[in-house]
């Protein structure tokens, strides 16, 4: 089956060859082709130019796009979506003045939801984070991130890790898991962290790579959750069993988890909220992208990451989602956009660079994702009638996409 989309107002983020990824000043370049084409073929993009080029026959089916765009679907490549419940209480709980950190010290936070989780059965926990993936899919999202860390006994972190197989397994975007088994430390492992590492490391590990049950590792490195030692130790025992690691640093503090994500190789690190100029430096000359959660500082009302200051340095930088029950219940990208421009300053083209090449990288997906390229997934958006790509990030909380498509097929 090929279809054939014309008069395309601006085709955006257009490659000849695919690359990496974005940097620095590179951030700034959005390479765009104004009223071109698009040819698909089944779930694969064949072609595309300017419409002076364009074929006259050949395909299937075609598509009039007058006044209308087409950009990559977004890569959201840090999530928590499967989880039970929600935590609507701690919200009005931190209206009404308590911190996400007293709300955490009292059982509250990520215990909080590992308790829901572990009491649900795996069809309900499937059925409700389905929900959500067909949720973000219809928000534009191609290509999903998503973290297991609610469940923290190996029976609940496996059931977690096999419901994100499953949703890749019955969704077209494409899912990528990680192992973060070490999110929280439960209550019953309170004087006993160590205790709950090894349980991490020597039990439920094993499993999930006989599994083939996640792609990379994760682990919060964070005060008060597991030190750089810790996050080393992981990371180690991690690296046999060949887990790429993705983890979260310097959300409330800055302790060292970056230079211990970049000497082991990270593919991410991501929050990066609290960013000390040697956390900027040690990334320099790395291939572990910074990935910053913009929702997470709004809907904490913590700092926003310094993206000037990372991208300034010469560094890439991707925007995610954090979606999760606790400090994100949201997957929406095009907020993450609007809010990376609005509040970070970024550029409307730095944060669709943001959003789609960098957020592929950050899933080893940069030669599949990201970019309206040859041979690449046929995963794109089509805007509404809109004046300009700026134009999606600038009318924050207004939908401006009229189709998607997944794999080659309208969602
Ligand atoms: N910071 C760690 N984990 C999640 C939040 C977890 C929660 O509150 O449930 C995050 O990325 O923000
Ligand atoms: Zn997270």
């Amino acid at each position: 089956m090929t279809t054939l989309f014309y008069n395309i107002k601006e085709l955006i983020q257009v490659e000849e060859t695919s690359k990496k990824m974005v940097s620095g000043k590179e951030m700034k370049i959005l390479p765009t082709l104004k009223n071109a084409f698009l040819v698909i073929e089944n779930n694969k993009i064949k072609d595309f130019g300017v419409m002076e080029h364009c074929p006259k026959s050949g395909f299937n089916t075609s598509v009039d796009l007058l006044n209308k765009m087409i950009l990559p679907t977004w890569c959201d490549s840090h999530t928590h979506i499967v989880y039970a419940g929600n935590r609507e209480q701690e919200f009005v709980d931190r209206i009404n003045g308590k911190t996400y950190e007293e709300i955490a010290n009292n059982g509250g936070g990520i215990l909080n939801s590992a308790k829901k989780l572990q009491q649900i059965s795996e069809e309900e926990l499937y059925n409700q984070s389905a929900k959500r993936v067909e949720e973000v899919m219809s928000l534009g999202t191609g290509a999903i991130e998503i973290k297991s860390g609610y469940g923290l006994t190996k029976e609940a972190e496996l059931k977690m890790l096999r419901v994100i197989k499953k949703l890749n397994e019955n969704y077209s975007a494409t899912i990528k898991a990680t192992f973060l088994g070490a999110h929280a430390i439960p209550s019953t492992y309170k004087n006993n962290k160590n205790v709950y590492l090894d349980l991490v490391i020597n039990e439920i590990l094993p499993e999930v790579s006989s599994n083939n049950l996640a792609e990379f590792i994760d682990v919060f490195c964070e005060t008060g959750y597991f030190s750089v030692a810790d996050t080393k130790r992981l990371l180690k025992a991690a690296k046999k069993y060949n887990l790429k690691p993705k983890i979260h640093v310097n959300q409330f503090t800055a302790i060292g988890g970056v230079q211990a994500g970049v000497e082991f190789k990270a593919l991410s690190v991501d929050h990066l909220e609290e960013m000390r100029q040697e956390d900027i430096e040690s990334l320099k000359n790395t291939n572990t992208m910074p990935v910053a959660l913009p929702s997470c500082s709004y809907f904490l009302s913590i700092p926003y990451t310094p993206a000037r200051k990372i991208i300034d340095a010469g560094l890439p930088l991707a925007l995610a989602t954090d979606y999760n029950p606790g400090s994100t219940p949201s997957g929406n990208m095009n907020f993450i956009i609007s809010t990376a421009c609005i509040k970070m300053k970024m550029t409307p083209e730095e944060a669709i660079n943001a959003a789609t090449i960098n957020g592929a990288y950050a899933m080893g997906l940069e030669n599949e994702l990201g970019s309206i390229c040859i041979g690449k997934k046929a995963n794109f958006i089509i805007t509404k009638e809109i004046p300009s790509y700026g134009f999606i990030p600038y009318s924050f909380g207004n939908n401006q996409i009229e189709t998607i498509y997944i794999e080659g097929v309208k969602v």
